[in-house]
């Protein structure tokens, strides 16, 4: 990670004090923000990801003990180094018991402090490099089929250039997937990949998400929110289901990508952004451009590079080994042992067509291993899956309960259990959905 990259928030209710220290930190090339009060500090760690919070340990409204608390309450891996003076030694030893990174004591040398900032950034980059090396066994980014193959080659290539890419594909094809690959690939990777689901949002919330607001901008605006250009500075923000924004929406992107700052709603100031954009969809977007639901200008902008996934059935040759990874990867999150394929199973998955593409794969992958009681994973659980469709002993409504409960949870897995998200999606409300998750009896992971 680069030391541009490493988010500092000095907390000092001494103003010249936290900025004699930002100062030092930037002459470092870290990037330092500043806070004079514990509570807004809260509210920025709220917004922004930092990677490090440098705290005075005495504050009028509120002390360094309570204030690592609350940080560590909200987001544990953030890392505190606390600055005190000669007096209270003893109180910062106990913050570092309670989960304080180190102390630094004021008078001393700038450089002790730039130390074990250094330690953390490095500490960091460890941490994420084991997440990443986890990650990558996450994807199979291998394929026999020649299409594909080019695909990835492709996305191998277009990963060293800052292009805007759109990806094309059935939903379930693995879209988010290749963009997060050109991202991992690319020198942005650093840096964060935001994804937003373009579909997950009315239109006001969507901007909102998307430039963030100032507090008060609209009703329910309680406190200043960061939007997703802004926490995809210097990485690569990807945009699924393009298609769903507005015109409006499709307007005020494109000024984004053209004059490169935000506004967030509700504020005149401008906010300087830097990030790849990757846009994805399943729609026709040339149709939708036909039918004035689409600006041609924002689609020539975001289409300089574009990827057409194929669908799982175009690419039956991958299916063999893409089950094998799917029945490895799920078997060991779920603490199963190693598991054998009928070859009957075998067959059939490699016939079937899937409509829901490597995803609904996925999905059928993890049913089985969830039935197979001896380790084997047969044919007959598949169909005994499938039983409402084909038997006729069921009435009406409990093969509209069958069917909303698999739909439910398949929607809440790809949403990652966010509920808000997957009522949205779904249609209905928030507490529609807490009804349904109570009365079909659906097991929610977050
Ligand atoms: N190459 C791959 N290796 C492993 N898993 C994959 C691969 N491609 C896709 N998947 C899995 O399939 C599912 C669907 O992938 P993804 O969300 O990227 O599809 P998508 O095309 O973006 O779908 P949608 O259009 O519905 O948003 C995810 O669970 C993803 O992890």
């Amino acid at each position: 990670m680069k030391n541009e990259a490493f988010q500092i928030l000095v907390v000092d209710d001494e103003q010249a004090y936290s900025d004699s220290l930002s100062i030092i930190l930037r002459s470092e090339g870290y990037a330092v923000d500043t806070e004079t009060s514990s509570v807004k500090a809260l509210e920025k760690i709220g917004n922004k990801e930092y990677h490090l919070v440098i705290s005075d340990f005495m504050m009028e409204d509120m002390d360094g003990f309570e204030l690592l608390k609350m940080i560590k309450e909200k987001k544990k891996e953030l890392e505190v180094i606390i600055v005190t003076g000669y007096g209270s030694i003893k109180n910062a030893v106990e913050a570092m018991k309670k989960g304080a990174f180190s102390y630094y004591i004021k008078s001393h040398d700038p450089t002790e402090l730039l130390h074990e900032v250094s330690k953390v950034k490095r500490i960091r980059a460890l941490t994420e490099e084991i997440q990443q090396a986890s990650e990558s066994s996450r994807y199979l980014m291998r394929s026999k089929n020649k299409k594909m193959q080019e695909i990835i080659e492709m996305a191998e290539k277009v990963a060293q250039s800052d292009t805007n890419v759109l990806l094309l594909g059935e939903s379930g094809v693995g879209k988010e997937v290749i963009a997060n690959y050109i991202h991992e690939q690319s020198n942005r990777k650093s840096y964060q990949f935001i994804p937003v689901n373009c579909r997950s949002y009315s239109k006001t919330l969507l901007e909102s998400e998307l430039f963030g607001h100032e507090k008060g901008a609209y009703t329910g605006a309680t406190e200043t929110r960061i939007g997703k250009v802004e926490s995809a500075q210097g990485g690569t923000l990807f945009l699924d289901e393009i298609g769903d924004a507005t015109l409006d929406t499709q307007i005020k992107l494109l000024r984004v990508l053209d004059a490169k700052y935000i506004e967030r709603i509700g504020s005149n100031e401008h906010i300087d952004v830097d990030f790849r954009l990757i846009c994805a969809t399943n729609q026709g977007l040339k149709e939708q451009i036909q039918q004035g639901e689409f600006r041609e200008d924002f689609f020539y902008r975001i289409s300089t590079f574009t990827l057409e996934i194929p669908a799982l059935r175009e690419r039956q040759e991958d299916i063999e080994e893409m089950v094998r990874f799917f029945v490895k990867q799920i078997s060991r999150k779920m603490d199963k042992q190693a598991l054998d394929i009928e070859p009957e199973l075998m067959a059939y998955l490699l016939k079937y067509s899937y409509p829901g593409n490597i995803r609904e794969l996925k999905n059928i992958i993890e049913r089985l291993i969830v039935l197979s009681s001896d380790g084997i994973l047969r044919k007959k659980d598949l169909l005994a899956n499938q039983q409402h469709s084909h038997s006729l002993e069921y009435t009406l409504k409990e093969v509209r309960a069958q069917a909303e409960k698999a739909y439910i949870e398949q929607m809440l897995r790809h949403m990652d259990g966010h509920l808000s998200e997957t009522a949205n999606r779904l249609g209905i409300t928030r507490r529609q959905l807490f009804n349904k998750i109570g009365q079909l009896n659906i097991h929610v992971e977050k």
